[in-house]
Parts: C-alpha cells; structure tokens; sequence
C-alpha cells in the first residue's frame, strides 16, 4: 500500500524537492517553518492543522512561537518517512502555505 511505503532520506529528499519545495528533510522528519504575525496567529495555525491531523489520525509535532509555528512530521508506527507524511504536509501547505 502506499502509505506505508517508507521513503529512504534520500528519496524523502527528493519527493520533498518537487512536491513540497518550501519543505525539507531534517534528521528524519519533514519540515517547514511557517512565519506568522505574532503568537495568536501561530496558535490558530496549529489549531488548523490539528483538525486535519485528527481527521486523518496523523500528527505533527507543533511549536508555537511568537510569530512563527514550526511542523516536523514523521511516521512513527513505521519508525519512517512514509506517503502518509507527505499527504499531510501538501494539506498543510494548501492551508498555510
Ligand atoms: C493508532 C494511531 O493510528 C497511530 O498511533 C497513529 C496516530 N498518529 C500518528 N502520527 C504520527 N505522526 N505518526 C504516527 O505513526 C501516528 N500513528
């Protein structure tokens, strides 16, 4: 099935180069800043993706700051980079981006 292939970082790399080019692979998550007004703007950000994560049952770690909110996603059941990632991200980047 798709979603549980597991992207090498190489791969991951590369699919994140033409999918996601404002993303990058960082230590075995995907990963995009996002720069916001200040932290309400942040928070309400994060609360957006957190209704698409739980509508899909995959989370992101979230870090709210002052004017910027950090997303880093990783499939942990498969320990991996995986389509479920990627899905996620696009969504993500429809929404903020
Ligand atoms: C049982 C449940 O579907 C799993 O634990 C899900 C929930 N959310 C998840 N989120 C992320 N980012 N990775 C996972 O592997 C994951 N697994």
């Amino acid at each position: 099935m798709a979603e549980t292939h597991r992207f090498s970082d190489h791969d991951a790399t590369a699919q994140a180069k033409t999918r996601l080019p404002e993303w990058r692979v960082e230590d075995g998550y995907l990963c995009r800043s996002y720069k916001r007004k200040d932290f309400a703007e942040s928070l309400l950000s994060a609360n957006a993706i957190g209704y698409f994560a739980e509508a899909v049952d995959h989370h992101p770690d979230l870090t709210v700051k002052y004017g910027k909110l950090d997303v880093a996603l990783r499939t942990h059941d498969a320990d991996s980079l995986t389509e479920k990632d990627f899905a996620l991200a696009e969504k993500i980047e429809g929404l903020l981006g």
